[in-house]
Protein backbone atom coordinates (compact mmCIF):
# COMPACT_ATOMS: atom_id res chain seq x y z
CA UNK A 1 0.00 0.00 0.00
CA UNK A 2 3.04 2.14 0.91
CA UNK A 3 4.45 1.36 -1.83
CA UNK A 4 1.79 2.07 -4.03
CA UNK A 5 1.20 5.12 -1.87
CA UNK A 6 4.72 6.42 -2.72
CA UNK A 7 4.22 4.82 -6.60
CA UNK A 8 1.21 6.92 -7.10
CA UNK A 9 2.94 10.04 -5.73
CA UNK A 10 6.23 9.84 -7.69
CA UNK A 11 3.68 9.10 -10.20
CA UNK A 12 2.39 12.07 -9.64
CA UNK A 13 5.23 14.04 -9.16
CA UNK A 14 6.59 12.93 -12.36
CA UNK A 15 3.30 14.03 -14.05
CA UNK A 16 3.98 17.59 -12.59
CA UNK A 17 7.24 17.40 -13.50
CA UNK A 18 6.32 17.20 -17.28
CA UNK A 19 3.58 19.66 -16.75
CA UNK A 20 6.21 22.01 -15.67
CA UNK A 21 8.45 20.91 -18.31
CA UNK A 22 5.93 21.33 -21.14
CA UNK A 23 4.65 24.75 -19.64
CA UNK A 24 8.46 26.27 -19.89
CA UNK A 25 9.11 24.56 -23.52
CA UNK A 26 6.01 26.17 -24.54
CA UNK A 27 7.11 29.34 -23.12
CA UNK A 28 10.37 28.89 -24.85
CA UNK A 29 8.69 28.19 -27.86
CA UNK A 30 6.35 31.12 -27.96
CA UNK A 31 9.49 33.68 -26.59
CA UNK A 32 11.39 31.90 -29.48
CA UNK A 33 9.19 32.70 -32.06
CA UNK A 34 8.62 36.17 -31.12
CA UNK A 35 12.13 36.73 -31.46
CA UNK A 36 12.70 34.70 -34.92
CA UNK A 37 9.41 37.40 -36.01
CA UNK A 38 11.46 39.94 -35.33
CA UNK A 39 14.88 38.95 -36.20
CA UNK A 40 13.04 38.37 -39.48
CA UNK A 41 11.63 41.43 -39.97
CA UNK A 42 14.47 43.42 -38.29
CA UNK A 43 16.65 41.64 -41.55
CA UNK A 44 13.55 42.55 -43.94
CA UNK A 45 13.66 46.11 -43.00
CA UNK A 46 17.16 46.36 -43.41
CA UNK A 47 17.41 44.69 -46.95
CA UNK A 48 14.46 47.19 -47.84
CA UNK A 49 16.87 49.79 -46.71
CA UNK A 50 20.02 48.57 -47.82
CA UNK A 51 18.20 48.20 -51.51
CA UNK A 52 16.71 51.76 -51.29
CA UNK A 53 19.79 53.36 -50.84
CA UNK A 54 21.86 51.05 -53.72
CA UNK A 55 19.32 50.33 -56.10
CA UNK A 56 17.33 54.50 -55.79
CA UNK A 57 16.24 54.64 -58.93
CA UNK A 58 14.41 52.79 -61.91
CA UNK A 59 16.24 49.09 -60.86
CA UNK A 60 20.07 50.19 -61.90
CA UNK A 61 22.44 48.12 -60.18
CA UNK A 62 24.52 44.64 -60.42
CA UNK A 63 25.10 43.49 -63.97
CA UNK A 64 28.09 42.19 -66.12
CA UNK A 65 29.74 45.73 -66.18
CA UNK A 66 32.64 46.26 -68.63
CA UNK A 67 36.67 46.40 -68.18
CA UNK A 68 36.36 49.14 -71.15
CA UNK A 69 36.72 52.37 -68.78
CA UNK A 70 34.02 53.95 -71.22
CA UNK A 71 31.51 51.88 -69.90
CA UNK A 72 30.64 52.14 -66.28
CA UNK A 73 31.75 48.82 -64.17
CA UNK A 74 28.40 48.31 -62.26
CA UNK A 75 27.19 47.71 -65.55
CA UNK A 76 23.06 47.70 -66.63
CA UNK A 77 20.54 45.36 -64.83
CA UNK A 78 17.21 46.02 -66.47
CA UNK A 79 14.70 44.78 -64.50
CA UNK A 80 13.77 46.68 -62.08
CA UNK A 81 11.62 45.32 -58.97
CA UNK A 82 8.33 46.03 -59.30
CA UNK A 83 7.96 46.86 -55.58
CA UNK A 84 11.33 49.43 -55.94
CA UNK A 85 9.53 51.53 -58.67
CA UNK A 86 6.43 50.99 -57.66
CA UNK A 87 6.40 51.06 -54.52
CA UNK A 88 8.67 53.70 -53.29
CA UNK A 89 8.68 56.32 -55.91
CA UNK A 90 6.42 58.83 -57.26
CA UNK A 91 2.82 58.01 -56.26
CA UNK A 92 1.90 60.65 -54.64
CA UNK A 93 -0.43 63.77 -55.25
CA UNK A 94 2.33 66.16 -56.02
CA UNK A 95 4.57 63.39 -58.30
CA UNK A 96 0.58 62.89 -60.29
CA UNK A 97 1.14 66.68 -60.94
CA UNK A 98 4.08 66.61 -62.08
CA UNK A 99 3.35 63.74 -64.48
CA UNK A 100 0.26 65.73 -65.51
CA UNK A 101 2.42 69.18 -66.18
CA UNK A 102 5.02 67.83 -67.86
CA UNK A 103 2.70 65.77 -70.56
CA UNK A 104 0.24 69.06 -71.12
CA UNK A 105 0.78 70.38 -74.22
CA UNK A 106 0.99 73.99 -74.74
CA UNK A 107 -0.18 74.63 -78.18
CA UNK A 108 -3.30 74.08 -80.49
CA UNK A 109 -3.41 70.32 -81.31
CA UNK A 110 -0.14 69.63 -79.50
CA UNK A 111 0.89 65.80 -78.86
CA UNK A 112 0.87 64.31 -75.46
CA UNK A 113 3.94 62.40 -75.55
CA UNK A 114 5.72 59.60 -73.61
CA UNK A 115 9.70 59.70 -73.98
CA UNK A 116 10.93 56.68 -73.18
CA UNK A 117 14.87 57.04 -72.52
CA UNK A 118 14.84 60.39 -72.30
CA UNK A 119 18.07 60.76 -69.97
CA UNK A 120 19.63 59.55 -72.98
CA UNK A 121 21.73 61.27 -75.56
CA UNK A 122 18.82 61.08 -78.45
CA UNK A 123 16.01 61.03 -75.95
CA UNK A 124 17.10 64.34 -74.40
CA UNK A 125 17.83 66.27 -77.59
CA UNK A 126 14.42 64.85 -79.10
CA UNK A 127 12.38 65.80 -75.66
CA UNK A 128 13.84 69.38 -75.50
CA UNK A 129 12.89 69.92 -79.35
CA UNK A 130 9.51 68.89 -78.96
CA UNK A 131 8.96 70.78 -75.57
CA UNK A 132 9.92 73.97 -77.53
CA UNK A 133 7.29 73.71 -80.45
CA UNK A 134 4.60 73.26 -77.09
CA UNK A 135 4.14 69.14 -77.15
CA UNK A 136 3.82 68.03 -74.11
CA UNK A 137 6.26 65.31 -72.82
CA UNK A 138 6.41 62.86 -70.18
CA UNK A 139 10.16 61.08 -69.75
CA UNK A 140 10.68 57.93 -68.72
CA UNK A 141 14.46 56.37 -67.72
CA UNK A 142 15.52 53.78 -65.76
CA UNK A 143 19.11 55.78 -65.15
CA UNK A 144 20.69 52.41 -65.59
CA UNK A 145 24.32 52.44 -64.88
CA UNK A 146 25.60 50.90 -68.72
CA UNK A 147 27.97 54.77 -68.94
CA UNK A 148 28.29 57.28 -66.81
CA UNK A 149 25.09 57.77 -65.05
CA UNK A 150 26.41 61.31 -63.85
CA UNK A 151 25.71 62.53 -67.56
CA UNK A 152 22.41 61.11 -67.51
CA UNK A 153 21.88 63.27 -64.41
CA UNK A 154 22.68 66.37 -66.14
CA UNK A 155 20.67 65.49 -69.11
CA UNK A 156 17.71 65.25 -65.95
CA UNK A 157 18.79 68.36 -64.89
CA UNK A 158 18.59 70.20 -68.66
CA UNK A 159 15.57 68.83 -69.30
CA UNK A 160 14.02 70.05 -66.32
CA UNK A 161 14.99 73.58 -66.82
CA UNK A 162 12.78 72.83 -69.71
CA UNK A 163 10.02 71.65 -67.88
CA UNK A 164 10.48 68.09 -68.80
CA UNK A 165 9.97 65.76 -65.61
CA UNK A 166 11.24 62.14 -65.82
CA UNK A 167 9.38 59.69 -64.40
CA UNK A 168 12.66 57.23 -62.68
CA UNK A 169 10.80 53.49 -64.12
CA UNK A 170 12.35 51.03 -66.07
CA UNK A 171 10.55 49.72 -69.25
CA UNK A 172 9.71 46.28 -67.15
CA UNK A 173 7.78 47.73 -64.64
CA UNK A 174 4.15 46.98 -65.68
CA UNK A 175 2.68 48.72 -62.68
CA UNK A 176 3.90 51.96 -63.26
CA UNK A 177 3.45 52.24 -67.23
CA UNK A 178 -0.03 51.41 -66.49
CA UNK A 179 -0.54 53.94 -63.53
CA UNK A 180 1.12 56.64 -66.42
CA UNK A 181 -1.56 55.37 -69.40
CA UNK A 182 -4.32 56.15 -66.79
CA UNK A 183 -3.51 58.87 -65.79
CA UNK A 184 -2.00 60.78 -69.31
CA UNK A 185 -3.97 60.12 -72.44
CA UNK A 186 -0.95 60.05 -74.16
CA UNK A 187 -1.29 60.43 -78.29
CA UNK A 188 2.11 59.50 -79.04
CA UNK A 189 5.02 57.22 -77.79
CA UNK A 190 8.50 58.33 -78.54
CA UNK A 191 10.57 54.71 -77.97
CA UNK A 192 13.94 55.30 -77.27
CA UNK A 193 14.58 53.28 -74.47
CA UNK A 194 17.17 50.86 -75.28
CA UNK A 195 20.21 48.86 -74.12
CA UNK A 196 22.40 50.55 -76.74
CA UNK A 197 26.28 49.66 -78.25
CA UNK A 198 27.61 46.76 -80.33
CA UNK A 199 30.34 44.81 -78.75
CA UNK A 200 28.93 45.22 -75.52
CA UNK A 201 26.56 42.71 -76.20
CA UNK A 202 29.30 40.14 -75.62
CA UNK A 203 29.65 40.92 -72.30
CA UNK A 204 26.12 41.41 -71.26
CA UNK A 205 23.97 39.21 -73.34
CA UNK A 206 21.11 39.71 -70.93
CA UNK A 207 20.87 43.18 -70.89
CA UNK A 208 20.13 43.55 -74.24
CA UNK A 209 17.25 40.95 -74.39
CA UNK A 210 15.97 42.45 -70.85
CA UNK A 211 15.39 45.85 -72.71
CA UNK A 212 15.21 45.55 -76.81
CA UNK A 213 12.89 42.57 -76.06
CA UNK A 214 11.17 42.18 -73.24
CA UNK A 215 10.67 45.86 -72.44
CA UNK A 216 9.61 46.89 -75.69
CA UNK A 217 6.80 43.76 -75.13
CA UNK A 218 6.24 45.07 -72.09
CA UNK A 219 6.04 48.84 -73.60
CA UNK A 220 3.54 47.83 -76.60
CA UNK A 221 1.45 45.40 -73.83
CA UNK A 222 0.53 48.49 -71.69
CA UNK A 223 0.12 50.57 -74.74
CA UNK A 224 -2.29 48.52 -76.37
CA UNK A 225 -4.69 48.21 -73.90
CA UNK A 226 -4.69 52.14 -73.49
CA UNK A 227 -7.48 54.17 -74.50
CA UNK A 228 -6.81 55.97 -76.48
CA UNK A 229 -3.68 54.06 -78.12
CA UNK A 230 -0.99 55.73 -78.86
CA UNK A 231 0.97 55.76 -81.70
CA UNK A 232 4.39 54.94 -81.53
CA UNK A 233 7.59 55.89 -83.42
CA UNK A 234 10.65 54.06 -81.88
CA UNK A 235 14.50 53.54 -82.54
CA UNK A 236 15.61 50.98 -84.42
CA UNK A 237 19.21 50.62 -85.72
CA UNK A 238 21.21 50.70 -88.78
CA UNK A 239 22.93 47.70 -87.51
CA UNK A 240 19.75 45.55 -88.30
CA UNK A 241 21.68 45.32 -92.11
CA UNK A 242 24.34 43.22 -90.54
CA UNK A 243 26.10 41.65 -93.53
CA UNK A 244 23.98 43.23 -96.08
CA UNK A 245 26.02 43.71 -98.90
CA UNK A 246 23.84 46.56 -100.96
CA UNK A 247 24.85 49.98 -100.54
CA UNK A 248 24.10 52.10 -99.78
CA UNK A 249 21.55 50.66 -97.53
CA UNK A 250 17.64 50.72 -98.61
CA UNK A 251 14.66 49.79 -96.35
CA UNK A 252 13.88 46.73 -98.63
CA UNK A 253 16.97 45.21 -98.30
CA UNK A 254 17.84 42.31 -96.49
CA UNK A 255 17.83 42.11 -92.53
CA UNK A 256 18.09 38.78 -91.86
CA UNK A 257 21.95 38.32 -91.06
CA UNK A 258 22.32 40.18 -87.38
CA UNK A 259 26.25 40.46 -87.01
CA UNK A 260 25.67 41.26 -83.43
CA UNK A 261 22.91 40.62 -80.64
CA UNK A 262 22.12 43.80 -79.81
CA UNK A 263 21.25 44.11 -84.29
CA UNK A 264 19.55 40.77 -83.30
CA UNK A 265 17.47 42.30 -80.94
CA UNK A 266 16.86 45.25 -83.04
CA UNK A 267 15.99 43.35 -85.69
CA UNK A 268 13.52 41.11 -83.33
CA UNK A 269 12.06 44.42 -82.16
CA UNK A 270 10.59 45.12 -85.92
CA UNK A 271 9.01 41.63 -86.25
CA UNK A 272 7.20 42.40 -82.92
CA UNK A 273 6.29 45.58 -84.39
CA UNK A 274 4.84 44.13 -86.96
CA UNK A 275 3.02 41.08 -84.87
CA UNK A 276 1.64 44.28 -82.99
CA UNK A 277 0.46 46.48 -85.52
CA UNK A 278 -1.01 43.05 -86.97
CA UNK A 279 -3.54 42.33 -83.86
CA UNK A 280 -4.58 45.36 -81.99
CA UNK A 281 -4.06 48.28 -84.55
CA UNK A 282 -0.79 50.28 -83.37
CA UNK A 283 -0.06 52.68 -85.16
CA UNK A 284 4.34 51.66 -85.24
CA UNK A 285 6.92 53.85 -87.20
CA UNK A 286 10.67 51.73 -86.90
CA UNK A 287 13.59 54.36 -86.88
CA UNK A 288 16.90 52.88 -88.13
CA UNK A 289 19.23 55.02 -86.70
CA UNK A 290 22.80 55.45 -88.21
CA UNK A 291 25.48 56.06 -85.64
CA UNK A 292 24.55 59.52 -84.02
CA UNK A 293 26.91 61.64 -82.65
CA UNK A 294 27.03 65.06 -81.04
CA UNK A 295 26.63 67.08 -78.25
CA UNK A 296 25.37 65.11 -75.10
CA UNK A 297 26.48 62.31 -76.69
CA UNK A 298 27.34 58.54 -75.49
CA UNK A 299 30.64 57.84 -73.56
CA UNK A 300 30.79 53.98 -74.96
CA UNK A 301 31.10 55.46 -78.30
CA UNK A 302 33.76 55.65 -80.53
CA UNK A 303 34.31 59.17 -81.47
CA UNK A 304 33.58 60.43 -77.56
CA UNK A 305 35.75 58.41 -75.69
CA UNK A 306 38.41 58.67 -78.92
CA UNK A 307 38.20 62.40 -77.86
CA UNK A 308 38.79 61.26 -74.06
CA UNK A 309 41.54 59.27 -74.98
CA UNK A 310 43.42 61.68 -77.57
CA UNK A 311 43.21 64.52 -74.85
CA UNK A 312 44.64 61.83 -71.81
CA UNK A 313 47.28 60.98 -74.32
CA UNK A 314 46.43 57.52 -74.64
CA UNK A 315 46.46 55.12 -77.22
CA UNK A 316 43.17 54.60 -79.83
CA UNK A 317 42.61 51.46 -82.06
CA UNK A 318 41.51 52.61 -85.31
CA UNK A 319 40.13 49.06 -87.16
CA UNK A 320 40.58 48.28 -90.39
CA UNK A 321 37.96 45.38 -91.88
CA UNK A 322 39.45 41.66 -92.73
CA UNK A 323 40.33 42.32 -96.30
CA UNK A 324 42.19 45.16 -94.94
CA UNK A 325 39.54 47.93 -96.56
CA UNK A 326 39.18 50.65 -94.10
CA UNK A 327 36.19 50.46 -91.66
CA UNK A 328 33.56 53.26 -91.99
CA UNK A 329 30.26 54.65 -91.01
CA UNK A 330 27.74 56.97 -92.01
CA UNK A 331 28.18 59.13 -88.86
CA UNK A 332 24.58 61.33 -88.32
CA UNK A 333 24.50 64.13 -86.75
CA UNK A 334 22.13 64.45 -83.42
CA UNK A 335 19.87 67.36 -84.95
CA UNK A 336 19.38 65.85 -87.99
CA UNK A 337 17.95 62.71 -86.64
CA UNK A 338 16.08 64.68 -84.14
CA UNK A 339 14.27 66.46 -87.00
CA UNK A 340 13.45 63.15 -88.31
CA UNK A 341 12.00 61.74 -85.28
CA UNK A 342 9.77 64.66 -85.38
CA UNK A 343 8.81 64.35 -89.00
CA UNK A 344 8.03 60.82 -88.40
CA UNK A 345 5.48 61.34 -84.81
CA UNK A 346 3.72 64.66 -87.35
CA UNK A 347 3.30 61.79 -90.28
CA UNK A 348 2.25 59.08 -87.71
CA UNK A 349 -1.24 57.99 -88.26
CA UNK A 350 -3.50 57.14 -85.31
CA UNK A 351 -3.63 53.36 -83.74
CA UNK A 352 -6.44 51.73 -84.94
CA UNK A 353 -7.48 49.71 -81.47
CA UNK A 354 -8.83 50.43 -78.13
CA UNK A 355 -8.50 48.07 -75.19
CA UNK A 356 -6.92 45.39 -77.09
CA UNK A 357 -9.17 45.69 -79.82
CA UNK A 358 -8.24 46.09 -83.32
CA UNK A 359 -10.88 48.39 -85.16
CA UNK A 360 -9.19 48.45 -88.59
CA UNK A 361 -5.69 48.13 -90.48
CA UNK A 362 -3.11 50.24 -88.92
CA UNK A 363 0.28 52.12 -90.23
CA UNK A 364 3.10 49.87 -90.30
CA UNK A 365 6.51 51.48 -91.19
CA UNK A 366 10.50 51.53 -91.31
CA UNK A 367 12.98 54.37 -91.79
CA UNK A 368 16.74 54.87 -92.61
CA UNK A 369 17.83 57.89 -90.80
CA UNK A 370 21.45 58.34 -92.04
CA UNK A 371 23.89 60.82 -93.67
CA UNK A 372 23.95 59.13 -96.46
CA UNK A 373 27.97 59.99 -96.82
CA UNK A 374 30.16 57.24 -95.24
CA UNK A 375 33.28 58.61 -93.29
CA UNK A 376 36.19 56.22 -92.64
CA UNK A 377 37.43 56.14 -88.65
CA UNK A 378 40.66 56.99 -89.61
CA UNK A 379 39.49 60.24 -91.09
CA UNK A 380 36.65 60.96 -87.90
CA UNK A 381 40.37 60.74 -85.69
CA UNK A 382 42.03 63.13 -88.01
CA UNK A 383 39.11 65.51 -87.63
CA UNK A 384 39.40 65.02 -84.23
CA UNK A 385 42.85 65.64 -83.87
CA UNK A 386 42.40 69.13 -85.89
CA UNK A 387 39.75 70.08 -83.41
CA UNK A 388 41.39 69.13 -80.48
CA UNK A 389 44.94 70.60 -81.66
CA UNK A 390 46.44 67.18 -80.21
CA UNK A 391 48.52 64.15 -82.17
CA UNK A 392 46.18 60.92 -81.71
CA UNK A 393 48.43 57.85 -80.80
CA UNK A 394 47.08 55.30 -83.31
CA UNK A 395 47.23 51.76 -83.43
CA UNK A 396 45.54 50.45 -86.75
CA UNK A 397 44.25 47.15 -85.88
CA UNK A 398 42.28 44.40 -87.77
CA UNK A 399 38.80 44.43 -86.60
CA UNK A 400 38.33 41.93 -83.69
CA UNK A 401 35.01 39.74 -84.24
CA UNK A 402 32.69 41.67 -81.59
CA UNK A 403 29.59 42.13 -83.88
CA UNK A 404 30.94 45.26 -85.54
CA UNK A 405 30.04 45.57 -89.23
CA UNK A 406 32.89 47.12 -91.73
CA UNK A 407 30.33 50.24 -93.43
CA UNK A 408 27.44 51.50 -93.17
CA UNK A 409 25.79 53.49 -95.76
CA UNK A 410 21.49 54.89 -95.66
CA UNK A 411 19.48 55.64 -98.32
CA UNK A 412 16.98 57.67 -97.09
CA UNK A 413 14.68 58.31 -100.23
CA UNK A 414 11.62 57.02 -97.83
CA UNK A 415 12.33 58.95 -95.25
CA UNK A 416 12.76 62.17 -97.63
CA UNK A 417 9.49 61.41 -99.40
CA UNK A 418 7.56 60.53 -96.10
CA UNK A 419 8.65 63.40 -94.04
CA UNK A 420 10.85 65.57 -95.97
CA UNK A 421 13.96 64.16 -93.98
CA UNK A 422 17.41 65.44 -95.04
CA UNK A 423 20.32 65.71 -93.16
CA UNK A 424 22.55 68.99 -93.27
CA UNK A 425 25.12 68.34 -91.08
CA UNK A 426 28.54 66.62 -92.19
CA UNK A 427 31.32 65.33 -89.60
CA UNK A 428 33.01 67.84 -89.60
CA UNK A 429 31.02 70.44 -88.65
CA UNK A 430 29.23 68.29 -86.05
CA UNK A 431 32.26 67.12 -84.68
CA UNK A 432 33.02 70.61 -84.28
CA UNK A 433 29.92 71.07 -82.10
CA UNK A 434 30.49 67.91 -80.39
CA UNK A 435 33.99 69.02 -79.35
CA UNK A 436 33.13 72.35 -78.21
CA UNK A 437 30.01 70.85 -76.04
CA UNK A 438 33.05 67.77 -74.75
CA UNK A 439 35.57 70.62 -73.89
CA UNK A 440 32.60 72.97 -71.80
CA UNK A 441 31.42 69.78 -70.35
CA UNK A 442 34.72 68.41 -68.55
CA UNK A 443 36.23 71.74 -68.39
CA UNK A 444 39.25 70.98 -70.75
CA UNK A 445 42.59 72.99 -71.55
CA UNK A 446 41.82 76.27 -73.77
CA UNK A 447 43.86 75.32 -76.18
CA UNK A 448 40.82 73.60 -77.58
CA UNK A 449 38.63 75.71 -76.68
CA UNK A 450 40.21 78.58 -78.75
CA UNK A 451 39.92 75.91 -81.94
CA UNK A 452 35.91 75.63 -81.63
CA UNK A 453 35.40 78.96 -80.71
CA UNK A 454 34.42 79.93 -83.96
CA UNK A 455 31.53 77.71 -83.78
CA UNK A 456 28.06 79.63 -83.31
CA UNK A 457 26.38 77.41 -80.97
O1 LIG B 1 24.10 52.70 -86.13
C1 LIG B 1 23.79 51.99 -85.21
O2 LIG B 1 22.75 51.38 -85.19
C2 LIG B 1 24.73 51.80 -84.07
O3 LIG B 1 25.62 52.90 -84.03
C3 LIG B 1 26.61 52.81 -83.04
O4 LIG B 1 27.43 51.68 -83.29
P1 LIG B 1 28.75 51.86 -84.16
O5 LIG B 1 28.42 52.31 -85.53
O6 LIG B 1 29.52 50.60 -84.03
O7 LIG B 1 29.45 53.10 -83.43
P2 LIG B 1 30.78 53.18 -82.56
O8 LIG B 1 30.78 52.16 -81.52
O9 LIG B 1 30.93 54.59 -82.15
O10 LIG B 1 31.91 52.84 -83.63
C4 LIG B 1 32.12 53.71 -84.73
C5 LIG B 1 33.20 53.15 -85.62
O11 LIG B 1 34.43 53.13 -84.90
C6 LIG B 1 35.02 51.85 -85.02
N1 LIG B 1 35.79 51.62 -83.79
C7 LIG B 1 35.18 51.44 -82.62
C8 LIG B 1 35.90 51.27 -81.47
C9 LIG B 1 37.28 51.27 -81.52
O12 LIG B 1 38.00 51.12 -80.51
N2 LIG B 1 37.88 51.47 -82.73
C10 LIG B 1 37.17 51.65 -83.87
O13 LIG B 1 37.75 51.83 -84.95
C11 LIG B 1 33.87 50.90 -85.22
O14 LIG B 1 34.28 49.74 -85.88
C12 LIG B 1 32.93 51.74 -86.06
O15 LIG B 1 33.27 51.61 -87.40
C13 LIG B 1 25.98 52.72 -81.68
O16 LIG B 1 26.99 52.52 -80.69
C14 LIG B 1 24.99 51.60 -81.59
O17 LIG B 1 24.33 51.66 -80.35
C15 LIG B 1 24.00 51.65 -82.73
O18 LIG B 1 23.10 52.69 -82.52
Amino acid sequence: MALSQDLSKNTKLERYNSYLRRMNNTKLLAASSKLLFRATLLVALLLVFFFTLNYPIGGTGVGGGDPNNHINNNGPFHTTSRFFTSGFYGTGASWEKQVRQSSTPRRPNGFSILVTGAAGFVGSHCSIALRKRGDGVLGLDNFNTYYDPSLKRARQKLLSRNQIFIVEADLNDSPMLIKLFDIVPFTHVLHLAAQAGVRYAMKNPQSYVQSNIAGFVNLLEVAKNADPQPSIVWASSSSVYGLNKDNPFSESDRTDQPASLYAATKKAGEEIAHTYNHIYGLSLTGLRFFTVYGPWGRPDMAYFFFTKDILQGKPISIYKAHGGAEVARDFTYVDDVVKGCIGALDTAEKSTGSGGKKRAPAQLRVYNLGNTSPVGVGRLVSILEGLLNVKAKKNVITMPRNGDVPFTHANVTLAHKDFGYKPTTDLATGLRKFVKWYVGYYGVQPKVRKETSSDAE
